[in-house]
């Protein structure tokens, strides 16, 4: 286990802000991202694992280690922030040697070593030209470099790709996960942008107001979130409180839903999660005499109050009464209704 928090605490001076009772693992070559809104604790997760404070309560390892009094610069991480934080004044390959230099690796072995971290990320051309005359996605390419160089015990990335635009974020995406596994390092990258923990990470820590709610693999935590809180971080979600009828009919504003809701007492009081995927577009109200086609379960008719092009999809809004229904489909024409199939509906406390 390379990274391990066990009851962390950590209270700001006054008393508001910060972090209770985290606990996790990260493994040697596992990625770990961390989401949460603003203001969740997840610079203070990172401030703690990197040295800079210490927890007020609990134990932070690093490769067995406790970590406790340790300085930021006796820690070996190596650490990408979205700002870069190049030096300036040095080339690219001086900032990438720079680590080494402190380590005090000898000068010829600094050269070679830098010039190889440069190469797996891309950038062998590069090694002259000063910090200012590169490109955003390119910086972040040698602060990559730079933070891996020394062959750190783990990797920490700070919303790394938030300051690059949408088209390079992807491509950086699998350039930090190819590096990363290839280096077979543990990382935690802190992001606001939940698609990129889904698909960089190997597991996901949702936190939320200081508490670690959920940590799971992607599709898990996607498919089955613990709560709405989750749920509606996570991805798009239609959300809607019940009350349970019976084993298989959950009553909503919508009406009744039809569901698997065998483990939940009867007059439980639940949130039902639908993903936008899964509401089905139907086109037009299926007749009476249609009574045992699929519309007839769970199919809602509204009126479509939003319809928004997204290029390979579209995302639409059915209102019924002041309860919308989200849907999200590649079909183009008119939408009468929506229909949702049972298994496709999950039961979360309320
Ligand atoms: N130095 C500080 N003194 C007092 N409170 C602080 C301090 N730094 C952060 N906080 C509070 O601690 C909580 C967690 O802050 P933190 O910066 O860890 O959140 P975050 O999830 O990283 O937010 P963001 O996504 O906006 O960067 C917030 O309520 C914040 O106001």
């Amino acid at each position: 286990m390379t990274i391990r928090f066990e009851n962390v605490t950590y209270r700001y001076a006054d008393g508001k802000g910060g972090l209770t009772d985290i606990n996790f693992d990260v493994k040697t070559g596992e990625l770990l991202a961390v989401i949460g809104p603003s203001g969740s604790g997840k610079s203070t997760l990172l401030k703690l694992l990197a040295g800079f404070m210490d927890p007020q309560q609990g134990r932070i390892e690093i490769s067995g280690r406790d970590m406790k009094g340790v300085a930021a610069r006796h820690r070996d991480l190596g650490i990408v922030f979205q700002s870069y934080a190049l030096f300036p004044h040095m080339t690219v390959l001086e900032n990438i040697a720079y680590p080494l230099q402190l380590r005090r690796v000898a000068r010829d072995e600094r050269i070679e070593r830098a010039r190889k971290a440069l190469q797996e990320v891309g950038l062998a051309h590069a090694v002259d030209r000063m910090p200012a005359t590169l490109s955003g996605g390119q910086q972040q390419r040698v602060a990559l470099a730079r933070a891996l160089v020394y062959q750190p015990k783990a990797l920490l990335l700070d919303e790394p790709l938030s300051a690059l635009d949408a088209s390079l974020r992807g491509e950086m995406r699998d350039l930090i996960t190819h590096i990363q596994r290839t280096a077979n390092i543990a990382a935690i990258l802190v992001t606001h942008d939940q698609e990129e923990a889904l698909s960089m990470a190997d597991r996901v820590a949702v936190i939320h107001e200081g508490s670690l709610l959920q940590l799971a693999a992607p599709r898990d935590l996607y498919d089955n979130p613990v709560d709405k809180t989750v749920a509606a971080f996570v991805g798009k979600a239609n959300l809607w409180p019940g009350k349970v009828l019976c084993p298989n009919r959950v009553l909503t504003e919508l009406g009744e839903v039809v569901c698997n809701a065998e483990d939940w007492q009867v007059g439980a009081s639940v949130t039902l999660l639908v993903r936008p995927e899964a509401v089905m577009p139907v086109i037009s109200e299926p007749s009476a005499a249609e009574g045992g086609t699929h519309h007839s379960v769970n199919y809602f008719q509204g009126d479509l109050v939003q319809d928004r092009f997204l290029g390979a999809v579209r995302r639409y809004d059915i209102a019924l009464g002041d309860q919308i229904i989200t849907g999200e489909t590649g079909y183009r024409g008119t939408v009468a209704g929506v229909s949702i199939a049972p298994d496709q509906v999950r039961i979360l406390r309320s």
